[in-house]
Order: structure tokens, then sequence, then C-alpha cells
């Protein structure tokens, strides 16, 4: 297990957010299993907060996706806004920039400027978050009838290449759904080691993790550069907790994630790992392991001047079903569970209605 310094600015500050490497769990090493094993456990235990590095989603898948979003995002507005997730009952499609505010800390916060897209499993319209996803469709072209001399300037000029032209939207939600399957997959390897952590069997968290009706959210995120005189304050995303189980975020290389040390209220990077999984714990695995496991605050600080960045969360939020409730291994007998069990619908009904405010009471009506 590797390791980064991340306290260049907070020096008296000690936070440490392991690099898991789970390739040897992944090919079926016993010996890597139990090593991969302790590694998350101590991680989660500490801050809820690691990378894993070795996983089984092809670079190719990546940067094909990373792609498919950047040409999206570059769309002119108006054509973005065709599939708004406000027009989605199911809260698929685009969120424009402001669109939600996580922030937990600071009820003045202004809203979160990044603009997403978010996609599901593709399901008939349904229960809690359950339907069709929107995707762009191509933009009809129009041919003039007659040729002027304004037409042919016209003409002349779309020959340049803009991000509508190079948007494809076939490859668009190809590579989305690609990377979709292949980041389920790991989380659903992620929770496999995740019940080998608690010390439970390794299936444990399956049904949860592998429903097909199960709730995974892919939203693909960019965050606009921000002015220099605002450089490093503004808020990508507000300082939260994830609401669900687990996240395995993909980021590039431009940074702004930051990590919250509660004892001593200090914000610390999480330098970005090219191709790596930033992996976190949400609110319901505290929760299920009592505490144990942390749901560490994070927040995005916005890229300065001239810098877009671009990353992905990948929440795997399971079976809306499950009763949350204290894991075995987390208490020891006699003790009180410090939380209700709850079921997984209530609380990110809960969750949503919280942060995306009246927008949010379409999903509940
Ligand atoms: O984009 C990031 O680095 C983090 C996004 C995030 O925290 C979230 O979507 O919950
Ligand atoms: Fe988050």
């Amino acid at each position: 297990m590797g390791s980064i310094d991340i306290n260049q600015n907070h020096p008296a500050v000690q936070v440490d957010i392991p690099i898991i490497d789970i390739s040897g769990y992944l090919a079926g090493d016993p010996d890597a299993k139990r090593k991969a094993a302790a590694e998350f456990r101590q991680a989660c235990e500490n801050q809820g907060f690691l990378q894993v590095v070795g996983h089984s989603v092809p670079e190719a898948i990546q940067q094909r996706f990373l792609a498919g979003i950047a040409s999206f995002f570059a769309l002119p507005l108006s054509q973005k806004e065709k599939v708004s997730q406000t027009k989605s009952k199911c809260h698929r499609g685009y969120e424009r920039v402001g669109g939600q505010k996580l922030d937990e800390l600071d009820d003045s916060a202004t809203p979160d400027q990044k603009e997403g897209f978010s996609v599901r499993r593709d399901r008939p319209l349904g229960r809690f978050l359950q339907g069709p996803n929107q995707w762009p469709e191509p933009e009809p072209e129009s041919k003039p009838e007659t040729e002027t001399e304004e037409t042919k300037a016209e003409a002349e000029l779309s020959k340049i290449p803009t991000a509508t032209k190079v948007f494809d939207h076939v490859q668009f939600q190809e590579s989305y759904m690609a990377y979709f399957d292949a980041v389920h997959d790991l989380s659903k390897a992620v929770f496999r080691l995740l019940a080998l952590s608690l010390d439970l069997s390794e299936d444990h968290f399956d049904a949860f993790a592998a429903d097909p009706d199960g709730l995974c959210l892919c939203r693909a995120h960019h965050y606009p550069p921000t002015p220099v005189d605002a450089a490093g304050r503004t808020r990508g995303v507000g300082a939260h907790t994830d609401f669900g189980a687990l996240t395995l975020l993909l980021q590039d290389e431009v940074g702004g994630l930051e990590v919250l040390h509660k004892p001593t209220g200090t914000w610390h990077n999480v330098p970005p790992i090219k191709g790596a999984y930033v992996c976190n714990i949400g609110d319901l695995m505290q929760i299920w392991t009592n505490n144990r496991y942390k749901s560490t605050m994070h927040r995005v600080i916005s890229p300065l001047s001239g810098k877009d960045r671009y990353s992905c969360a990948f929440f795997n939020d399971g079976a809306l079903d499950t009763v949350v409730e204290c894991l075995p291994t987390c208490r020891v007998p006699g003790q009180r569970p410090v939380y209700e069990p709850l079921k997984v619908e209530a609380h990110l009904v809960q969750r949503y209605l919280q942060s995306y405010g009246a927008a949010g009471t379409v999903l509940v009506s």
C-alpha cells in the first residue's frame, strides 16, 4: 500500500488517503485478498477515503467516456437543455451550473458551480428514481434551398470543427453505458472487499450491490474555471457527505477535491492519480457499521482560471427495500446501536429533497 502526503498546507495535521492496489485480489490470490481487506478496514475506519488502483476498468473505456462527456458539455446550453433533468420524472439527464446545492455546513453558500449529466439503469418509469434515461438526439441539419452569398459564407463557416460538430450522440451513449457497466462491476468487487474488511462473508452485500433494479447513479461533472479573483474559494461542490453506501470517483488531472479533517476543521486535497478511483464511504455504510466506517465530508474547489475540470461519480445506492441496520460485527453484545434501522428508499428521498429543494418534490409526488 502506498500513500501520499497531502498535508503541505496543514503541516501539523496528518491525513492519510491510502492507495490500495486490488489487482491481486481480483486475480484470486488469497494473500492479496486478506491484505486488501485489511487496508480497506484501516482506511474506512480512519478517513473513509482511499484510492483504488490495479482495478478492472480498462483505461480505453475511461478515456472514451471522458472524451464523450467533454464534447457533450462543450455543446451550446440550448442543446444540453433539451435533455434537462427538469424534464425527467426520474432525475436523468443534464443539470445546469447551480442546479444543485450540496453544502451542509453553510446555509448562505452559493449553489454548486458544476454542470452534470446523470445516468442510471434504464427501466420503465416506476418507483423512486426508476425510469428511462434521457440521451441527446442528433440535431436536424437544415439545408438551404437556394445558395446565396450569405448561405455560402455560412457553409464555409460550418466547415470549421466546433464542439457541436465533433459531438457524436451514438458514441456518447455507447461510451457512457460501457463505462457505467464497467464501474458497476468494480463497485460489486469493492463491496465484497468491504464485506471481508468487516469480517462478514464475502457475499454479504451482493444482493444490495448487484440488484438489477438497485439504484446506481453515474453522474459526470464539468467544473468551469473560476475567475482569478475568486481563485481557490469558489465551490464546485459544497461541503457534504455522500448519501448512499459507496462512491467511486474518476477525476482528471486538474484537482480540487478536498476532504475535511473533522478534529481540526482543516481541508486536505485528494491528489489526482491517472485512472485511479477515489473510493469513499457514504452515510448508509456509516449507519450499517455503527460509525465504525466514516462518511467523510468533502467538497470541490472550482478550478483556476482557464482550466476546466471533469470528473464522474458512480454512486451504488443499492436495492431500495434494503433495511440498513447495525451489522453484527460492528457492536459488542448488549450495546445499543447508534442508529435506528432505516430503509434505503426513505433515506434517499429525504436527502434528495434536502439538496434539490422544491425541484426534488417531483420525484416523490
Ligand atoms: O467531482 C468531484 O471530485 C466530487 C463530486 C462529489 O463529491 C459528488 O458528486 O458527490
Ligand atoms: Fe460527494
